[in-house]
């Protein structure tokens, strides 16, 4: 379905990513992870269209990507819900302009916020929401036009770690119910692990794919990341991004130098 071939992205003097090749099957939950700087971010961009590649080309169901559209749903760290807006309403915002009229965009957000566990909370505005909930409402607001596929850039990170366990758990659940294809950036190897279906690993700057890994852990019900399986998944990936974290570190410190 995602077609990213030789990939490079640069600004200016700086290869944020470097011959990035990487197909994405229809319906997989990939996870992305990288240290920081290893062009995670801009990655996610290629594939929202909202950035173009230097060389490559990024195709998204055989056809190369131009621009931003609503078959690609994206949700980002920082919530970006419009404050003045009921939840519902700003649901309902992404499907204005398109052909579904008031009741039945009133009637499509209550299902997705229902299905996001905001079933009672749809008049409720962002500053009456947890930060769990507007993260929520953000995630119902792109799936509520159907996109095929949701770019999810560290939508997880400013939440605290139960409301993020919960988050993933519920998210898990939303994919396997509604098949979407998700790409998912972390930073956290026990997101990733727990989440991706595979997990892409990126390195240190310049981003090239040092890897993509397969996770099974099943259905993943219970307490699967207290289980052997899911330490030895952990433990292959901390391994592969441990080099490149130190890396990035030596990068780091010899720019401040
Ligand atoms: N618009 C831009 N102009 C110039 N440099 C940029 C731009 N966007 C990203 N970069 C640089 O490209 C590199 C990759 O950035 P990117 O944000 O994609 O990394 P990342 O892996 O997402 O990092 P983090 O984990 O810290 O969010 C960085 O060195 C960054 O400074």
């Amino acid at each position: 379905m995602i077609g990213i071939r030789s990939v490079t992205k640069t600004f200016g003097a700086l290869t944020a990513l470097d011959d990035v090749t990487l197909d994405i099957a229809d319906g997989t939950f990939l996870s992305l992870v990288g240290p920081s700087g290893s062009g995670k971010s801009t990655l996610l961009d290629l594939l929202a269209g909202l950035a173009t590649p230097t060389s490559g080309e990024v195709l998204f169901d055989g056809e190369p990507v131009r621009g931003p559209g609503l078959d690609r749903g994206v949700v980002f760290q920082q919530y970006a819900l419009f404050p003045w807006r009921t939840a519902r309403a700003n649901v309902e915002f992404g499907l204005e302009g398109g052909p579904l009229g008031k009741r039945e965009r009133t009637e499509r957000a209550r299902e997705y916020l229902a299905l996001v566990g905001l079933a009672g909370f749809e008049d409720r505005y962002p500053h009456e929401l947890s930060g769990g909930m507007k993260q929520r409402v953000a995630i119902a607001r792109s799936l509520a036009y159907d996109p095929a596929v949701l770019l999810m850039d560290e939508p997880f990170a400013a939440l605290d770690a139960q409301t993020r366990e919960q988050l993933q758990e519920e998210l898990l659940r939303i994919w396997r119910r509604t098949g979407k294809t998700i790409v998912f950036i972390t930073h956290g190897i026990d997101e990733a692990v727990y989440l991706g279906q595979q997990v892409a690993v990126l390195t240190s700057r310049p981003g090239r794919l040092k890897a993509v890994v397969d996770v099974d852990l099943g259905d993943r019900t219970g307490d699967v990341r207290s289980g052997p399986e899911f330490g030895r998944q952990r433990h292959r990936l901390w391994e592969l991004l441990h080099d490149e974290v130190r890396k990035a570190a030596e990068h780091e410190r010899s720019a401040a130098r």
